[in-house]
């Protein structure tokens, strides 16, 4: 292969007189251009051949394919790359080449068919596949749209209902769904899959099975009214789901011209819409979060050294609090065996009852079998001592946020634990090494910062000090992996990455609150600029016991730049302290569900005098851009300190750390992707002018300020960064 293409096809002709044509391009045979350009000339000369009588196309090594080549996207969008006429793939050559050649076609699906994939297949005459292959069009996740006819072929294999749900919802089926929804025509084992494929499209030729065009059907599509209320209905989802983006009902729009104006009308509407949607600024985002997202596994000096994992066979947690049983669970979850240790027996009951509780929700919502869920559950034991840490690989402490108690632990373990044992710390804030200072085994001490609810949330903070060993850090990225958690590796620092970045934000809701902005007005906007909440409602949820003990960590670390605020600490003086009581900065019913509470005015009063901060005209009527200007750009400017020093390796780290670990709206790519959209230029303006007036809490460190006076990115590469990885 030409070290400057993109994989390939590749054709043989059978004696039977059926050519396979075989997508290669590893490691999931997506269709590069040159993959979609070598099936075209591969499908020709088939067509040609006169001893070809049918077709089989399928894909190597298992897959058949993860769909087009994510990367031409990029390449599009940043003009590298033109792209070819509209419609030229999705019509010229799968419509007009592949589906109406006078010779048929049979997909030969193996372990995937997605996006263009499936696409590709649904082109094809029939589709046959093995057991447990994931069919989907996962497209609206990536910000663009099925744009391989799949709009069209899709609802006219498995009904409308049903397509819908799959294109947005992002979620495959599997084969044996596939099946019996129409859109698989057979499941055979992998061994058989080729000559069943061979003969299904030979038995096409002979007329012994259907020769389907799934372009022209028409059976499975509802009556033209009843489709454009379902479509009514879908939009309306959309637009309360994903109210920021522009894709999902531009999608909706090919889909309902195919089915109002015929399927040719529908293709050119699909090419159409598939073509604008590449240059959105939201594709842009989600495009660069897929691969991020696989990016965080590539840590240089760590990763890149040949280190395989080491078994971790047995992994004991200490505290089996709100953290600790949600790290037992995702870990059980896993068939990891488990031992929690709390302080008596009553806290220990309470621990492995918070487990149990998180699996029956699972047995509850029909997620989880009542077999499965006892023998998750006989992986976990429980142990109010260190004895039974004799033979663990990895302890993860998950105790209160208490230093001197942390040490304590981590010393005892040292004396109890095998010598080749992971110590791992769940702390927040805390600075690693402060943890560590009473052990000798410092090269084992290592940051899991996994995120509440700790089985749900899908972060897992991978906490790096000057002395952890790159063996610790594979192995951690490996159970990272077993617990379907997104790792990212940082730096030792306070509050690590994502705490340390998203301090700010709650500071700044403060201190505007402080100087009459109106806290439902700013969670609002927070909310509308795609946080899952407002920075109020989520101390709310955190709990104000954890939101002190981590501004406190704060204050003693970064005092230069810390805004404090007392309207946290007054209202837990009157037994408010967030959602667990009740009462917080809203109050909660029964259902949990939040309505603002007029007596929130006397605890921001009151702060406000202490504080001797006045109402500021200016803050009291702040419009939604300023709002999130003036809670995100602190957040980006923390984000710079954390990047210049190299807490974080890459930028494209903290843009996940700030998407898995805070909810960051994906489509807005990350907070160093986002900062970049808009231009250091401005950001650095904006924070300058408000630390002239309002202080140091907005000042501009000196990474943002260089890069800012040149309009540079923020993303770029740090160059003499004294990295801590
Ligand atoms: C035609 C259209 O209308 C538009 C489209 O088809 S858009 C593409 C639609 N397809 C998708 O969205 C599928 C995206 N891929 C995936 O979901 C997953 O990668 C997968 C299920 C295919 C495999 O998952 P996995 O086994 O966990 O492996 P994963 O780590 O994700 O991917 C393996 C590698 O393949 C790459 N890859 C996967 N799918 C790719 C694609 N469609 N294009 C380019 N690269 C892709 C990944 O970037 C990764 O590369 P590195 O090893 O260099 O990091
Ligand atoms: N609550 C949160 O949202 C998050 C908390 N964290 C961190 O996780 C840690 C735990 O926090 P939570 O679970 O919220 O606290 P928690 O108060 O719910 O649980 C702590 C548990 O540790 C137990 N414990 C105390 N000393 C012990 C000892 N010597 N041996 C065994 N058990 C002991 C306590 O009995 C208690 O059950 C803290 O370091 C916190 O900063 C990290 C991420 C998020």
């Amino acid at each position: 292969m030409d070290s400057r293409t993109k994989g390939k096809t590749v054709m043989e002709v059978g004696s039977d007189g059926v050519a396979v044509i075989t997508l290669i391009n590893p490691p999931v045979n997506s269709l590069s251009f040159d993959v979609l350009y070598n099936l075209k000339s591969n499908y020709e000369e088939a067509l040609s051949r006169n001893d070809v009588k049918a077709i089989v196309i399928t894909g190597a090594k298992g897959k058949f394919s993860g769909g087009f080549d994510i990367s031409g996207f990029g390449e599009i969008q940043k003009g590298t790359r033109k792209e070819p006429k509209v419609g030229y793939i999705s019509i010229d050559i799968l419509t007009d080449l592949l589906e109406a050649a006078r010779k048929p076609s049979v997909a030969a699906i193996d372990g995937l068919a997605l996006g263009g994939g499936l696409e590709l297949s649904m082109a094809c005459h029939a589709r046959i596949s093995t057991p447990g292959a994931q069919l989907g069009l996962p497209e609206l996740q990536l910000g663009v749209i099925p744009g391989f006819g799949g709009t069209q072929r899709l609802p006219r294999l498995v009904g409308l209902t049903k397509a819908l749900e799959m294109i947005l919802t992002s979620k495959p089926v599997r084969a044996e769904e596939g099946h019996s929804l129409g859109l698989i025509d057979a499941v055979v084992p992998s061994a058989e899959l080729l000559t069943t494929a061979r003969r299904w499209a030979l038995d096409i030729v002979e007329r012994r099975k259907p020769w389907i065009s799934s372009v022209l059907k028409t059976d499975k599509l509802p009556p033209l009214g009843e489709a454009r209320e379902i479509l009514k209905f879908a939009r309306g989802q959309t637009r309360k789901q994903a109210p920021n983006m522009k894709h999902p009902l531009m999608c909706l729009d090919a889909l309902e011209t195919g089915i109002v104006s015929g399927p040719r009308a529908g293709l050119e509407k699909e090419a159409e819409v598939g073509s604008q949607v590449i240059s959105l600024d939201t594709t842009k985002g989600l495009i660069h979060v897929f691969f991020s997202q696989r990016g965080t596994v590539k840590v240089p000096g760590v990763t890149d050294r040949g280190l395989i994992p080491r078994k971790i066979k047995k992994v004991a947690i200490i505290g089996g609090g709100l953290m600790g049983s949600g790290i037992a669970t995702a870990l059980i979850l896993s068939n990891y065996p488990v031992i929690l240790k709390e302080v008596n027996e009553k806290f220990l009951e309470a621990g492995i009852g918070r487990v149990k509780a998180n699996l029956q929700s699972r047995v509850r919502k029909g997620s989880m079998s009542k077999e499965k869920f006892e023998k998750t559950m006989s992986l976990l034991k429980g142990s109010l001592d260190y004895e039974s840490f004799r033979d663990v690989d990895m302890v993860i402490e998950a105790v209160i946020e208490n230093i001197s108690l942390k040490q304590q632990i981590f010393a005892d373990l040292e004396k109890y634990c095998p010598q080749h044992c992971i110590l791992a710390s769940n702390t927040s804030t805390i600075d690693l090494n402060k943890i560590g200072e009473r052990t000798k085994s410092q090269d084992r001490i290592v940051g899991a910062h996994f995120f509440s609810p700790a089985h749900v949330m899908p972060l897992l903070e991978i906490v790096r000090t000057n002395h952890t060993s790159a063996q610790v850090i594979v192995d951690l990225l490996d159970v990272g992996k077993k617990i379907k958690k997104t790792p990212v590796v940082v730096g030792n620092c306070t509050g690590f990455a994502v705490n340390r970045m998203f301090f700010p934000y709650t500071q700044a809701a403060m201190f505007l609150v402080e100087r009459g902005a109106d806290p439902y007005l700013i969670d609002s906007a927070v909310s509308k600029f795609g946080m899952p909440m407002g920075p109020f409602r989520l101390c709310d949820l955190v709990g104000f016991g954890v939101a002190i003990a981590t501004a406190t960590q704060f204050i003693e670390n970064f005092p230069e730049r810390t805004y404090k605020s007392m309207i946290i600490p007054l209202m837990q003086e009157d037994k408010r302290a967030g959602e667990a009581t009740r009462k917080g900065f809203y109050l909660y019913d029964d259902k949990r569900k939040a309505k603002p509470d007029p007596e929130l005015k006397k605890y921001i009063e009151k702060a406000r005098s202490m504080s001797g901060a006045n109402v500021d005209p200016k803050l009291v009527k702040l419009s939604e851009k300023e709002i999130i200007e003036m809670t995100f750009f602190p957040v980006v400017n923390e984000a710079c300190r954390v990047f210049a020093e190299g807490i974080a390796v890459k930028a494209a780290d903290l843009d996940i750390a700030a998407i898995f670990g805070m909810g960051f709206p994906p489509y807005r790519g990350g907070i160093m992707f986002w900062a970049d959209s808009i231009g250091s230029k401005y950001i650095y303006s904006r924070l300058d002018e408000w630390s002239k007036t309002y202080g140091d809490f907005f000042k501009p460190c000196a990474f943002l300020a260089e890069r800012g006076s040149k309009g540079a990115p923020l993303s770029a590469p740090v160059e003499q960064a004294r990295s801590r990885l």
